[in-house]
């Protein structure tokens, strides 16, 4: 379990994390997000005892990083993958951490398999790709069988199998017990493999609280219907609370009724329905509705005409769960 309590870093006059409170529970998945200079990183150095709080606090399973006897076995931290000695080989770099550690020598080449790096534990770390040192850096993350786990962009240069891998890693671990807390740009990834969420923005709190609710409290509903009847269907829907967009011939988007409420209208009024599709916001809706006044690097790219991102719900992936 980590637990801030109004944890605070000050810069000189730039105030990268603003007070923050929050807790990041043992068996789920808990996403980190937030816009670049949000402070995600920042945080994650002072809940690894990298960087001391100007105020507040905060606690890995119980108490302050620093003072845990066996560090490793309570945190494993991806922060900076490309920290290592790139003279050795990944193999030497893990048994090295492990030396230092007492970790025996078979823990080392438990964690080269489970990351994929037996084809290449013996090269050295110097000519490793941005995934494989991603995957050396989650390596050493695990290397303590740590309760807990901080990964920052841990998909960060991954090929598709890779980002998979990690998705599965993560979400395995959590199942275990464990927790895992970890940031990324990625919100479609995000969507897959996150529990929970804490997006953050100059510094402060915006959104605490699992996936679902997050991303229904930011974005809107809407029903899709389709049916030969649309005109007369879109009379009898018709309310101070409804709004209805005529999206094609035959099709309408109906906003603030559930689909249920638009099926029954259907029934009663003996209207054929070809389609009804409850439509929420992705995260990506809702991280964006959430971030717009957050974001301090605006780029200077004009916005494609995308049509809604919403998209149906459930997948069949959300399903799988
Ligand atoms: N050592 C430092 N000295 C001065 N300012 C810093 C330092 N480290 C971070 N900052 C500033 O603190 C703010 C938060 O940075 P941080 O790296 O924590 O953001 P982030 O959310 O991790 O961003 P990104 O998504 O780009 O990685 C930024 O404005 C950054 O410039």
């Amino acid at each position: 379990m980590i637990e801030a309590q109004g944890l605070t870093k000050r810069y000189g006059s730039k105030t990268a994390v603003d007070g923050i409170s929050f807790t990041v529970h043992p068996g789920k998945v808990t996403g980190f997000l937030g816009p670049n200079g949000a402070g995600k990183s920042t945080t994650m150095r002072m809940i690894m005892g990298l960087d001391r709080p100007t105020h507040g606090t905060v606690t890995v399973n119980g108490r302050p990083y620093a003072q845990h006897r066996s560090p490793l076995t309570e945190v494993g931290a991806l922060l900076e993958a490309k920290a290592v000695h790139t003279g050795r080989s990944a193999r030497n770099h893990l048994r090295a951490l492990a030396a230092t550690h007492g970790i025996p020598d078979k823990r080392v080449n438990e964690v080269v398999s489970m990351t994929g790096l037996d084809a290449v534990a013996k090269r050295r770390v110097g000519g490793f790709s941005l995934g494989m040192g991603q995957r050396l850096g989650i390596a050493a993350a695990l290397l303590g069988d740590p309760r807990t786990l901080i990964l920052d962009e841990p998909v960060n240069g991954l090929d598709p199998e890779g980002v998979l891998w990690v998705r599965n890693l993560v979400k395995y671990l959590a199942a275990e017990g464990r927790t895992v807390f970890l940031s990324s740009h990625l919100m479609s990834e995000m969507a897959l493999t996150a529990d929970h969420l804490v997006v953050i923005g100059r510094g402060r709190i915006i959104a605490d609280g699992p996936v679902q609710d997050v991303v229904a409290r930011a974005t809107t509903s809407t029903v899709r219907v389709r049916s030969p009847h649309a005109t007369e269907l879109a009379g009898l829907l018709a309310g101070p609370d409804v709004t209805i967009t005529a999206v094609s011939p035959g099709v309408l988007d109906v906003h603030g009724a559930t689909s249920e409420a638009v099926g029954e209208v259907a029934a009663a009024g003996r209207l054929v329905l070809h389609e009804l599709t409850p439509i929420t916001g992705s995260l990506e809706d809702a991280y964006m509705s959430l971030t717009q006044d957050a974001v301090e690097y605006h780029s200077g790219v004009p916005q494609a005409t995308a049509p809604a991102t919403g998209q149906s719900q459930p997948t069949s992936q959300e399903q799988a769960k």
